[in-house]
């Protein structure tokens, strides 16, 4: 019997299925051509990638309300020497509504009440450093008294606090590999310490679908227009000229204009003067505008950190020469560099 996924390239992704990053995998690669696996965290996408058993993988990066997914930035700076060989080729972006996920009872005893749960006050919750909150955007469609367990990634927690700290104060929040794993986890409705029905969800309007649960409030992030960005990675340097294994869209050109971005690592010691601003200075030198700027402890010695930097170009952004000068230059100002890799950029489209 013929295998018909035999000559598929294998993509890895953060799962379960219908997870936002399977999503974005969808919109970014399709079915008919590739074959989508579902990893169990974001570091197994990357040893998918670096131990090639899959040619490339889709990463959540940074949420345009919430900011960077940290566990993608720990991989990226590879304190450890595990992916010596990832490199960032295309970018995607995703719109990101979330939904409250669950089952709603039977028991009439819920029917016609108020829609807010007890743990409600009727407006987000003032803090010290908020001290006044923004209003949650959408109510809930059900009661959610029953409520005593929130599942999400922290992404989606950090995206929907107005919601959480008006309808869901003080409810228990559960972190998990990712959205549509909380959806699962709801959905098995195996949490013995939790009386039927006490689980919710943070999830997608597809996961709700997916898992059979009902779908209790959408719309419910703080930002109305809430996006993700997600980074493909591949094993290897990257060569645009050689991106037949990547759908068009990805690289195609649309024009001698297209935007190039590229991902470097530098480990910086900020103890010596002028150290950062010297390093951002090389990077003007070349022609690369700076658009961010990550930094993440580098666990050597307390307060010493790397620096992602993000640079935006054109074409030449590309060219092996420009990378190599701009390196070696750095080199003299920082204490480690490492290209990360240079790709399309589809923030317009
Ligand atoms: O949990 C998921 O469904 C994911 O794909 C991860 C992730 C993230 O890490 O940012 C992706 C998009 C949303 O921002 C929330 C969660």
């Amino acid at each position: 019997m013929t295998d018909i996924n035999a000559s598929k390239t294998v993509i890895a992704y953060l799962g379960p299925p219908s997870s936002y990053t399977h999503q974005a995998a969808v919109d970014s690669f399709g079915k008919d051509y590739y074959e989508l696996e579902a990893q169990g965290s974001i570091a197994d996408v990357f040893h998918a990638v670096q131990d090639s058993s899959a040619t490339f993988g889709v990463v959540p990066f940074e949420n345009s309300s919430n900011g960077p997914v940290v566990f993608t930035l720990d991989l990226l700076i590879d304190r450890a020497e595990e992916f010596p060989e990832i490199h960032v080729c295309g970018e995607a972006y995703m719109d990101v509504q979330h939904c409250l996920l669950g089952s709603v009872p039977t028991n009439r005893a819920h029917e016609n009440r108020d829609t807010l749960s007890p743990h409600s006050s009727g407006c987000a919750t003032p803090t010290r450093t908020k001290p006044n909150p923004r209003e949650p955007r959408s109510k809930p469609m059900t009661s959610l008294k029953h409520i005593e367990r929130v599942y999400s990634h922290p992404q989606a927690f950090g995206q929907c606090e107005a919601f959480l700290s008006t309808y869901l104060k003080g409810v228990e929040r559960r972190e998990v590999s990712s959205t549509s794993h909380a959806a699962s986890i709801v959905a098995k409705g195996s949490e013995e310490d939790l009386p039927s029905g006490g689980a919710a969800a943070i999830s997608s309007a597809l996961a709700a679908n997916v898992h059979g649960l009902n779908v209790m409030a959408t719309g419910i992030q703080d930002a109305e227009d809430n996006s993700t960005r997600f980074l493909i990675i591949q094993k290897g340097p990257v060569n645009l000229e050689y991106q037949g294994l990547l759908p068009p869209k990805l690289f195609a050109e649309t024009g001698t204009e297209t935007k190039r971005k590229a991902l470097i690592a530098s480990s910086i010691n900020h103890e010596t003067q002028g150290a950062l601003a010297n390093a951002l200075l090389v990077f003007r030198n070349h022609g690369l505008n700076v658009t961010s700027i990550n930094s993440r402890p580098s666990r050597i010695r307390p307060w010493h950190y790397i620096f992602l930097v993000e640079v935006g170009g054109r074409k030449e952004l590309e060219d092996p020469d420009l990378v190599r000068m701009a390196l070696e230059e750095l080199d003299t100002t920082t204490e480690e560099n490492k290209w990360l890799g240079c790709w399309v950029d589809r923030s317009a489209r």
